[in-house]
């Protein structure tokens, strides 16, 4: 009888990417599909990475991963950890890059998981293969998955693939393949498709009539600048309650609920006075949370994409928001001017807020809320504001990329009163 003891390795943590950490005899590895407390077997192994033969005991919070096609579909990389040991890791990768920043006493977070079958945004590859059309996510470092089912996409988007795979066959212009990027808006879904060819006449018209059938108001090509292949009806969104026309491809939060969450988050880190002196928003995208600041203060929001700015002034008239075009990189906006504002809300891409960061510490202004999606620009973003004095008052952490190692979090920091002198 084998002498499963004697040969099993224990999986001793979670690396930032979601791959177990296991401690072999040749040192910690990387191997993907184990979860801490398991004990496995290795099926092969590298200097750094193994790959899992089989699971000897399990691990606490191992489960039965609930998409059949978790392991092919490169999608999820979680889905053998059970949703609220995903939740707390995330908030602990998210609490340990704020320690790391200096802040020592970071207040307990608040954790906000959104529900399966609420992602409403997905880039999908296509490809031919024979007489079908295979639609869906690439298995990792592989080649692309036929999505037949997903626990994470919205019903809407999933009952639309079926008939888009049958739509991308009969399309002329579609040889080897493609992808498909789709947002659902309020209008329904918008698709934004880049090909290998060249669409003529008859694809626009197959595409109008499945844009019809399907209830999509707009199909689009990427290109520079997408160029609109099917408009049957109104391509519009709403947040807080203002409306908006996204722009084909447009940045939107993935999940309503997640969107809902960071609202939620960013709305309750307002000083509750002084509102008066404005606020400035940084990377204001299409105005997912604009308008919702713009319940409580005039905002000047600032966005680089031209037309997610574009899409953002067009919706602005009447309101209280004052959006500007800008790339914060190129040109922050100045430390003179965050110095008025009663707070500063900024939501920067993947990389951080680079060359922004040094003009808030300049300016210190009294609020800075700060919406990340990468726990290591955040460590890198508030170091030098943690230097300067800023206080982490509430921190609020999102998992709305559900079974990934993706992670969402809203600090609210705040510079202290300098006290009276006497
Ligand atoms: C994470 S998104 C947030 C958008 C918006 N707050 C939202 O929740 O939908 C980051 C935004 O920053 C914008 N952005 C990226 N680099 C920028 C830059 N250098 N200057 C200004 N905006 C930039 C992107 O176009 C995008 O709209």
């Amino acid at each position: 009888m084998e002498n499963v003891a004697a040969g099993a390795i224990p999986v001793v943590a979670l690396g930032n990417d979601g791959d177990g950490l296991a401690r072999t005899p040749a040192g910690m590895m990387f191997v993907p599909g184990t979860v801490p407390g398991d004990e496995i077997l290795l099926a092969s192994q590298t200097a750094t990475h193994g790959t899992l033969g089989r699971v000897v005991s399990p691990g606490p919070t191992r489960v039965a991963p609930p998409c059949p096609l978790f392991g092919s579909c490169g999608g999820c990389r979680l889905q053998h950890m059970a949703l609220p040991a995903i939740m707390d890791w995330k908030a602990g990768r998210v609490v340990e890059a704020l320690r790391h920043a200096g802040f020592d006493s970071v207040p307990a977070p608040q954790t906000r998981q959104v529900s399966p079958h609420g992602r409403r945004r997905v880039d999908l590859a296509f490809r031919r293969a024979g007489r079908e059309i295979v639609l869906g996510l690439h298995r990792r470092r592989g080649d692309v998955v036929d999505m037949t089912a997903c626990t994470l996409l919205d019903p809407t988007l999933l009952a639309l693939l079926p008939p888009l795979r049958t739509m991308l066959h009969s399309l002329p212009a579609v040889h080897a393949g493609g992808d498909v990027q789709i947002n659902l808006l309020d209008s329904g879904p918008d698709l934004l498709i880049a090909m290998d060819g060249t669409p003529d006449t008859n694809d626009r018209r197959i595409l109008a009539e499945f844009s019809r059938a399907h209830g999509i108001a707009r199909i689009s090509l990427r290109a520079r600048p997408p160029e609109t292949l099917a408009l049957t009806g109104p391509v519009f969104h709403h947040f807080d309650g203002t409306r908006v026309v996204p722009p084909p491809g447009a940045f939107l939060q993935p999940a309503r609920e997640g969107e809902e969450a960071i609202r939620q988050a960013v709305l309750a880190g307002l000083p509750r006075k002084g509102l008066k002196a404005g606020i400035i928003e940084l990377y204001a995208g299409c105005g997912t949370l604009s308008f919702a600041l713009a319940t409580q203060a005039k905002v000047h929001a600032y966005e680089g994409d031209r037309p997610a700015f574009a899409c953002l002034k067009q919706a602005s008239g009447g309101t209280r928001v004052l959006p500007a075009l800008r790339d914060l990189n190129r040109q922050p906006v100045m430390a003179t001017e965050l110095a008025k504002s009663a707070a500063v809300v900024l939501d920067p891409p993947h990389a951080g807020a680079g060359a922004q960061v040094a003009q808030i510490v300049t300016g210190r202004p009294r609020c800075v809320i700060y919406v990340s999606c990468n726990p290591a620009a955040l460590q890198r973003d508030l170091t030098p504001l943690r230097q300067a004095g800023y206080r982490l008052d509430s921190l609020t952490v999102i998992d709305q990329f559900l079974w990934s190692a993706e992670v969402e979090a809203v600090c609210v920091l705040t510079l202290p009163a300098a006290r009276p002198r006497r």
